[in-house]
């Protein structure tokens, strides 16, 4: 007799949700692509394309869109977020009153990387918020340095996979691994949930750099320099384990994002720093640019919490109070002499 098929229902069918539904359609599941734009449903449906978010590529034709959020998570085993950061409260809220009415309890992976601002929340912790506070082991993040564009080519990738359950993690692990992206299980929930967050705000100022013709050593410090300050605000709020940070999720992650093209932080980075504005290269980029929104979250937190995240609230203040980016380069030469270690 056949085994049943696991169904997943991947909330946001942008660049990420549709290539990791198609490579969960690759491994044999029943995929649901959920997404609030009826063109983009009838797309994946009819042609198998996502044309705005990923050019040149076919979905796995097994995965199927649809716009009927009660559709997808009725009978799921497991609901996928891929959404933006600034949604995963709102579309977690009517996922909650559908489950309210079924009374199933699919297992909760989200893909998203961001800190809320406001709240200053990681998604997991809104997601047990909002949808599992007495379940919040049913919950896993997935993170490592993965751009959509390479999985799509089914590229050699690998991510990590946390939880505060391991077994729930090796499930994840288990449903997810193929022949060309791997997954690690890691018990860091918070670790892994902040390196994959606040690599982001890196990411812009490596772009800031090559912007302003900065070379490979700049980079190289931006990089080390950014990765102690990841850390400091992960082990110091957020409960991280430091080693978390050398892992897929820490400097992986950030190695990736602060060298590729592929980046939507790194290429918005790079046209701050030519002199655009941050609301022209937002309303051009036609994707989601999380460093933008979770770098408030971080200035907040390195305010309330007095966190020095030196190179986080010069992007902020270079995005959000107009500041100068020479004049931001030159203090931050300027301070006063550090160790190198220090949390
Ligand atoms: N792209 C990548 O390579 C990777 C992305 N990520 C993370 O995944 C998350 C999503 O990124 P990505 O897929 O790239 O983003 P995209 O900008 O490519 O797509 C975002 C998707 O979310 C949809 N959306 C927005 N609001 C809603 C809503 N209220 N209900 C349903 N859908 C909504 C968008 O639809 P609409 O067109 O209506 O806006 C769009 O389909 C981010 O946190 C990102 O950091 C993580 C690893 C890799
Ligand atoms: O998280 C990512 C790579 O791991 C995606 O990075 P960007 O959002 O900068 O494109």
């Amino acid at each position: 007799m056949r085994e049943k098929m696991t169904k997943i229902s991947v909330l946001g069918n942008g660049s990420w949700g549709s290539v990791l539904g198609s490579m969960l359609a690759d491994n044999g599941n029943d995929v649901i692509l959920y997404g609030n734009i009826e063109s983009v449903n009838e797309e994946i449906n009819a042609h198998h394309t996502n044309t705005h978010y990923m050019k040149d590529w076919s979905i796995n034709p097994n995965a199927v869109a649809t716009g009927d959020l009660e559709k997808a998570v009725k009978g799921a085993d497991v609901l996928l977020f891929v959404l933006p950061t600034k949604v995963v409260r709102i579309v977690a809220k009517n996922v909650r009153k559908i489950l309210d009415e079924t009374g199933e309890k699919p297992l909760l992976v989200t893909a998203t990387k961001g800190i809320e601002p406001g709240s200053k929340k990681l998604i997991t912790d809104i997601l047990a918020e909002e949808i599992y506070p007495n379940d919040s082991d049913k919950i896993i993040a997935i993170s490592g340095p993965s751009h959509a564009e390479n999985v799509a080519q089914k590229d050699l990738t690998a991510i990590a996979c946390a939880s505060k359950d391991e077994e729930n993690a090796k499930t994840i692990q288990k449903l997810f691994s193929n022949n060309y992206v791997r997954f690690y299980t890691n018990d860091d929930l918070a670790g892994v949930e902040v390196g994959g967050a606040v690599k982001n705000v890196i990411a812009i100022a490596a772009g800031i750099l090559v912007g302003k013709k900065y070379g490979d050593d700049a980079k190289a410090a931006l990089m080390t320099r950014g990765l102690a300050e990841i850390t400091r605000l992960g082990v110091n709020y957020f409960g991280a384990k430091p080693m978390t940070f050398s892992g897929l999720s820490g400097i992986g992650d950030l190695i990736v994002t602060c060298t590729s093209v592929n980046s939507r932080n790194w290429r918005a980075g790079k046209q701050v720093g030519e002199g655009k504005s941050l609301d022209y290269v937002l309303e051009n980029m036609g994707q989601v640019v999380e460093g933008a929104t979770t770098v408030k979250a971080v200035h907040e937190l390195a305010q309330e919490k007095n966190i020095d995240m030196p190179i986080s609230e010069a992007v902020y203040r270079v995005l959000y109070e107009d500041a100068n980016v020479d004049e931001e380069i030159a203090k931050m030469m300027g301070r006063s002499p550090k160790p190198e270690i220090r949390l």
